[in-house]
C-alpha cells in the first residue's frame, strides 16, 4: 500500500510512504513489483520514499535486512539520520521497521523523511 501526500495548493507530491507487511513473505515479490513501478514513475523521480515494514511484532516477520533484500533495496537506501542529499541527484529512500499495534518504529521513519520535505 502506498500513501502519497500532495501539498494542497500545488498538487505536488511531497513524499511516498510505502507500507509492506513484513509478515507476509509470500507477497514480497508482488510488493517489489508495485514499488518498482512507483520508483520508475517520472513524476515521482525526486520524491522521497519512506518504506515501512509493518507487523514486526509477529513471530517470523522478516528482518529489516531481509525486507531490504526482497524489495531490491540492498545498497540502494540512502542512510538513516541526517543525510544531506540536497546537492546530489539522489532520491532519499530508506526502510524503517514498525509495529502499528505496539505503536513503535514509524515515528523514526516519519522523522527521517521530514528532513526532505520543504
Ligand atoms: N500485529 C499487528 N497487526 C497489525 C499491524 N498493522 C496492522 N495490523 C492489523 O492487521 C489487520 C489488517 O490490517 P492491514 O494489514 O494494515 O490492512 P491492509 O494492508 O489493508 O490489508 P492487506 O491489503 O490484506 O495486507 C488489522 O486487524 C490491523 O489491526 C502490526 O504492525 N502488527
Amino acid at each position: 500500500m502506498a500513501i502519497v501526500t500532495e501539498s494542497q495548493q500545488e498538487h505536488r507530491v511531497d513524499v511516498v510512504v510505502y507500507l509492506v507487511d513484513a509478515y507476509e513473505k509470500d507477497r514480497f515479490a508482488e510488493s517489489k513489483k508495485e514499488l518498482d513501478a512507483l520508483l520508475s514513475d517520472e513524476g515521482l523521480a525526486s520524491v522521497p520514499f519512506l518504506i515501512l515494514g509493518k507487523k514486526i511484532d509477529i513471530l517470523y516477520a522478516a528482518s529489516e535486512d531481509e525486507l531490504r533484500y526482497h524489495l531490491g533495496l540492498t545498497g540502494v537506501t540512502t542512510g538513516k539520520g541526517k543525510v544531506n542529499l540536497a546537492d546530489s541527484n539522489v532520491r532519499p529512500i530508506e526502510v524503517f521497521m514498525c509495529s502499528i499495534v505496539r505503536r513503535m518504529g514509524y515515528g523514526d521513519g516519519f522523522k527521517w523523511v521530514s528532513q526532505y520535505i520543504n
